[in-house]
């Protein structure tokens, strides 16, 4: 059970498929690059190819390849040494041989060095850039979140996301290699549930191919999507009974974030697998990691799908046989302080906004964390916390301030001036009917020391039905401002 996506990746330029203007584009950069010696950005949606097209041309020139992800490196220095390094055994490894070996950098994650990187980052990217002795490849999903800088030092070109027309040989030429049979609906239906990333594509073809000789059209429907799942019915589905395709709906339909859900299949697959299975499913497992922390360094939430299809699909496709039976599932997994933070955070978010949690994580806290960046503005900052309750922990995650600063501390006490102002202003208004929800404890995640979910409280666990939101509750911070 290997993930199809590698051992399908492209190994030369003409295996890309979609975008042939721009895959000619890139050959021809990498054929006058002697002549000009500029890199070149690669940007566009996620899993349509950029990387794999990278490798393929170094393999298609005969260059060797350095690959640097944007977000692992600390500081610009480490890239510069790193590239720098590289450069120089090629042109060492060049002249011993009497040829000129070239070695080609790809820098994945290129909009999103100022995130990662320690100050200076950009710069030092630039600096590399435009001296480089090497071709580089730039990574990017966003051109214009790269530097100005950056973006004038390269040439560019655009990877579109691929048409279903495109995608459907890919996944032909895959079901051919398995032997497996299909409808050509049910590829042309694959294609376009996946509205051009082909990575996706090709894992939702493995899922569903899993266990199966012939895919039809019908295999291919989801099924009644409109229902909530519980933790542990979800455990089940992935480490017991469902076939990787029902495990992955499973998962989507679960009001938890992949990175809690990775937390749970991780805490709980031991119980159940026999250990050929374990081992190939903790490998699926180090993928969905993978995924979650580019999730992490760019608050790209387009890669939670690429988790979730390792976390559920991979994992259930890890196993020999399906299972019955009752398992003791026992307590929620391990969680960092840092995580139930986080956990508290989302939660109370869900609460105010009447958000899901899924929402409340992806959207509602990035968005809150951006505009009260180091907790500026103060004003807007401290408006925050009064709305929703929060300390000075998580005030400092969201802000990403240190939690210890006098700063934080003095935001929280005007915050609760400024709330218990409010609640006076407008008693027996909005504000205080809030006060009124937010009376019941609906967070343990804080204290650590009763996080323990069995099957009889999970029907009354609060995490997964955030309460209603409060008439005006989605009113936003400008109203207490
Ligand atoms: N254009 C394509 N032709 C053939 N296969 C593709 C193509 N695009 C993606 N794939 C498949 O999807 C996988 C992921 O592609 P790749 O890593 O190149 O995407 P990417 O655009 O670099 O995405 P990301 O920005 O997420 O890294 C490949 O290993 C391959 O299986």
């Amino acid at each position: 059970m290997v993930d199809w996506t590698e051992k399908y990746r492209p190994s030369t330029l003409s295996e890309v498929r979609g975008n042939n203007k721009a895959r000619d584009a890139l050959a021809e950069w990498a054929k006058s690059w002697d002549d000009h010696r500029e890199a070149v950005v690669v940007h566009g949606s996620p899993g349509i190819g950029k990387t794999s097209a990278a490798h393929a041309l170094a393999a298609d020139m005969g260059w060797e390849t350095v690959e640097l992800n944007a977000s692992d490196q600390r500081t610009g220095d480490v890239i510069e040494r790193f590239a720098g390094r590289a450069a120089k055994n090629a042109t060492l490894a060049g002249s011993s041989a009497g040829t000129s070996t070239r070695q080609l950098v790809i820098l994945d994650e290129a909009d999103n060095i100022h995130g990662n990187y320690d100050r200076g980052g950009s710069s030092a990217v630039t600096k590399l850039v435009k001296s480089s002795s090497q071709p580089i490849v730039l990574i990017a999903n966003e051109f214009y979140d790269m530097s100005r800088g950056l973006r004038n030092a390269c040439q560019e070109i655009e990877f579109r996301d691929v048409s279903s027309r495109s995608i459907v040989p890919v996944l032909r030429d895959i079901c051919r290699k398995e032997g497996v049979e299909f409808e050509s609906a049910a590829l042309e239906r694959i294609a376009d549930m996946n509205s051009g990333d082909l990575r996706s594509a090709v894992n939702d073809l493995q899922a569903i191919a899993e266990g199966r000789d012939r895919i039809t059209e019908e295999n291919v429907v989801m099924g009644d999507r409109d229902r909530s799942v519980g933790l542990f019915e979800f455990l089940d589905a992935v480490l017991k009974e469902k076939s990787a395709q029902e495990a992955l709906y499973t998962a989507y339909d679960v009001d938890e974030t992949p990175d809690d859900l990775t937390k749970w299949i991780e805490d709980k697959v031991s119980l159940v697998y026999e250990p050929d299975e374990l081992a190939r499913a903790y490998e699926f497992l180090a993928n969905a990691d993978k995924w979650l922390g580019r999730v992490r360094a760019s608050q790209n939430y387009s890669y939670w799908r690429y988790a979730t299809d390792n976390l559920a699909a991979g994992v259930a496709a890890s196993r020999n046989r399906t299972r019955g039976g009752w398992t003791r599932y026992g307590g929620a997994p391990y969680r960092s302080t840092r995580d139930k933070t986080r956990d508290t955070v989302v939660r109370k978010i869900a609460e105010k906004g009447g958000f899901s949690m899924a929402t409340a994580r992806r959207e509602v806290l990035p968005y809150l964390s951006a505009l009260t960046h180091h907790c500026k503005p103060r004003e807007l900052t401290v408006a925050m916390a009064a709305y929703y309750e929060f300390d000075e922990s998580h005030v400092s995650y969201v802000t990403g301030s240190g939690e210890t600063t006098n700063k934080v501390q003095s935001i929280v006490e005007d915050a609760e001036e400024l709330r218990a102002e409010l609640v006076e202003e407008h008693a027996g208004g909005a504000f205080a009917g809030m006060e009124n929800v937010e009376t019941e404890p609906v967070d343990d995640a804080d204290d650590g020391g009763d996080d323990v979910l069995d099957r009889d409280s999970e029907s009354d666990d609060s995490d997964s039905e955030p309460a209603a939101a409060s008439d005006d509750g989605q009113s936003g911070l400008s109203d207490f401002m």
